[in-house]
């Protein structure tokens, strides 16, 4: 089976730690596909979650990392596109579930709030659990169909 690719975009508050997560999984022999930005200058955040809706959507990759400051805004912006679902995740407990219960297909990161180790782990159980389906899959299933 071929390997995943994994999509990555961020605005300028996340642009550093994309570039670190970058470097991290292509050492590793993931292949990923950087959707920008790459420096400091100013750029909105909405721009770049649907950049990844359109690649996730297009088979381009099969999951993504979205970076902003907080992870706040690149998150909300992410969750309008329905072909995303994205976790807003601090920790190792949450990278785990994000996938277990949640089947999210986008791990999302605060650039100014998370330090880079503690990213990487994340980044790191995300890409390796599996969701368990089960009653979860019912949960999902309800955040995919029609608004009540
Ligand atoms: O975290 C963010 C959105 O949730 C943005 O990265 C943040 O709002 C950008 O702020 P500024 O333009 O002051 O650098």
């Amino acid at each position: 089976m071929p390997q995943e690719i994994i999509a990555m975009a961020a605005d300028h508050g996340g642009y550093e730690l994309k570039a670190f997560l970058r470097q991290t999984l292509e050492a590793q022999g993931v292949s990923v596909l950087d959707l920008g930005t790459d420096g400091p200058q100013s750029v909105d955040y909405p721009d770049f979650a649907d950049a990844m809706a359109d690649a996730i959507r297009e088979g381009r990759a099969g999951k993504g990392v979205l970076i902003c400051g907080t992870g706040i805004g690149i998150s909300i912006a992410a969750n309008r596109h329905p072909e995303l679902r994205a976790a807003l995740v601090h920790d190792a407990f949450g990278a785990r579930l994000a996938r277990q219960h949640n089947d999210a297909n986008v791990i999302v990161f605060g650039g100014r709030t998370i330090g880079t180790e503690v990213a990487k782990d994340c980044l790191a159980l995300f890409l390796s659990t599996e969701f368990e389906g089960g009653r979860h899959a019912r949960r999902v299933a309800k955040m995919s169909g029609a608004a009540r």
